[in-house]
């Protein structure tokens, strides 16, 4: 996914949607709200002047202070107004960018859904977007505030006395060298913050789905090792963060306001002097005491625009996701057999992971694709359930290419199971039932035996009503494979593509689970991805795929004759298999 630097608030304001062009007017507000906050300083200087010529009187005083108070009001309804406009519009955004969101999860590839976490989709929807909230609400219509107010009044300063405008600057170039000491490689260390508060948040999830276990057995586990390392480093990369920022935050926050550093002595000097008046010098040692701390809020809102920018970074980066286009009209399918021509797939455009890869897998046949791991199979079978379009050559299915069949069509033809025995949390029974949603009580039991899952179903305390999330951790990886060759099963699919799980290769499990699958395909097209050999020994073809491309193909008799990397495999397979038997034995 490529990145182009753009300005994050352009960014930002692309999402305004209806709210386009309203920021201008709270920023309006908000400038004159800040210039009303000025008003108590003028009223002091304006007072000291008076008391200093003797032209003071109670009633001047008075209509000064309440002209002080009434622009103090002014500014509060101001800013208020500016404020209530800014979070509408911030709002706005916020939800413009979590629909944006919403639509591209339909529009990327099955497969992203499929293979990102859903952690990630709940940090990228609440959490980077919820971040934001607050800089488009505030930062955004009290930036220029923070800039406005304060230049006015060094303005006025300069009028009343240039030598005194410099001197009520002179904290700023020295706030500025602790600052850029604040800033230091701050955008590293945002991410990195940002970056391990997320690992923490995924490897807490890890260690509480594994808590059952880790009591059970009394073990640490490596969950909680993950878990553990991310608290620490989360820990140790805060602090070292903070130790290298301290010193330079306390020094800036102390030395910007602390305008009386330049103003009283320079002042001092000046009236001794007899070059600067009384009335002025006190006008001009108060009014920058006003504006300074407009200014330490410009310091923390560029801060803020460094947030802003580490958080929707990731926003914009699952935006820029390719998008996987079908059509709604159904199509008239032919005979339903699947074509590979000339395939060649990258999954990001830089690795391929498929190259040239042709071949043709009959309707009411076997056709198992075997390799070494990472060669390429779960992808071939990824490309026919259409969750992934080939980046080059063509994939079709019953004389149609996949991307122009309606994704509803394909899946209706389909059953995939895939090789994480994909469990939602709901009750067992609804989970099997999701392969039909028609399908009656009896006919999902009558599923469920057929995958040879029922008796350990019963077993459970809740039965069928269990749900997935609770029985988790209680069932094994074998049978929660079984669970999904029965909801595969219910479904009225003339292809099974089953990506056979690696992990339950213990010959008790193999046995139920290849039971399970013989009855699951009677008449039907099966594609298999196969780690176990003997459950493809018999398919009328069988794939031989070795990093991404397509070596042989033939039955297993011809292969262990024709391809040597075929004859390996099946040796190591007899070898691993014979292994095991002696170990149950
Ligand atoms: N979502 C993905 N994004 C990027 N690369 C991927 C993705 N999924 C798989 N790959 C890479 O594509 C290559 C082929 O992976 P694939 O899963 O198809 O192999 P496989 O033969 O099925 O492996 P295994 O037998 O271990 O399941 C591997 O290098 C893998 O790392």
């Amino acid at each position: 996914m490529k990145e182009k630097k753009e300005n994050p608030i352009k960014v930002l304001f692309g999402f305004a949607g209806e709210a386009r062009g309203k920021m201008p007017l709270s920023v309006i507000l908000a400038i004159i709200g800040e210039l009303f906050g000025m008003a108590p300083f003028f009223a002091v200087a304006l007072l000291a002047n008076q008391v200093y010529t003797g032209e003071a009187t109670i009633q001047g005083a008075a209509l000064i202070a309440g002209a002080a108070a009434l622009c103090m009001i002014l500014r509060t309804y101001l800013t208020l107004k500016s404020s209530l406009r800014s979070h509408g519009i911030s709002f706005t955004i916020l939800k413009n960018i979590r629909c944006a969101i919403a639509d591209k999860m339909r529009r990327v590839p099955m497969g992203v859904m499929l293979e990102t976490p859903s952690g990630t989709f709940k940090t990228l929807m609440v959490d980077n977007v919820g971040r934001l909230e607050d800089i488009i609400a505030h930062i955004v219509p009290e930036l220029p505030s923070a800039v406005a107010a304060p230049f006015a009044s060094i303005l006025l300063v300069f009028a009343l006395d240039w030598r005194m405008g410099l001197a009520s600057l002179i904290t700023i170039p020295l706030s500025l060298i602790f600052m850029v000491g604040m800033m230091q490689g701050y955008s590293k260390k945002m991410a990195t913050y940002l970056q391990s508060g997320n690992e923490m948040n995924a490897a807490l999830v890890e260690y509480i789905g594994g808590i059952q276990v880790i009591k059970a057995f009394g073990q640490t586990g490596r969950s909680f090792g993950r878990f553990s390392d991310s608290v620490h480093f989360f820990h140790d990369s805060t602090l070292a963060w903070w130790r290298q920022s301290w010193f330079w935050m306390a020094g800036f926050k102390a030395v910007l306001p602390s305008t009386l550093l330049g103003t009283l002595p320079i002042g001092g000097w000046l009236y001794m002097n007899g070059t600067l008046s009384l009335p002025l010098l006190l006008a001009c040692i108060i009014i920058p005491v006003g504006f300074m701390p407009q200014l330490m809020k410009l310091g923390f809102g560029l801060e803020q625009f460094a947030y802003m920018a580490a958080n929707l970074n990731p926003i914009r980066s699952f935006l820029a996701n390719p998008e996987q286009h079908r059509p709604n009209m159904m199509v008239t399918l032919g005979k339903r057999d699947f074509t590979f021509d000339h395939v060649g797939f990258s999954y990001d455009g830089k690795k391929t992971v498929l190259h040239d890869v042709s071949f043709m897998a009959r309707p009411g046949e076997v056709t198992a694709i075997v390799g070494p791991s990472g060669s390429g199979k779960s992808t071939i079978a990824k490309l026919m359930a259409g969750f992934w379009d080939a980046t080059s050559g063509s994939v079709q299915y019953g004389g149609h290419e996949i991307k122009d069949i309606p994704f509803q069509q394909l899946m209706s033809e389909i059953s995939y199971v895939a090789q994480d025995n994909f469990l939602f949390d709901k009750s067992i029974r609804e989970n099997i039932r999701m392969g039909n949603p028609m399908a009656s009580d009896a006919e999902v039991e009558a599923a469920a035996s057929a995958a040879n899952c029922h008796d350990f179903i019963i077993a459970l305390e809740n039965g069928y009503d269990t749900l997935a999330g609770d029985a988790g951790d209680l069932l094994s990886g074998g049978e929660r494979q079984r669970i999904t060759i029965a909801r595969a099963m219910l479904k009225p699919a003339s292809v099974v593509i089953l990506d056979e799980a690696t992990a339950y290769a213990d010959p008790e499990n193999e046995a139920e689970i290849q039971q399970a699958i013989n009855r699951l395909v009677t008449g039907k097209t099966l594609i298999v991805v196969a780690h176990r050999l003997s459950t493809i020994r018999n398919a009328n073809q069988i794939l031989v795929i070795d990093k991404g491309q397509l070596i042989a193909s033939g039955t297993h008799d011809r292969l262990r004759e024709a391809c040597p990397l075929y004859e390996t495999m099946w040796q190591q397979y007899i070898g691993a298999a014979d292994i095991a038997e002696k170990e149950e034995l």
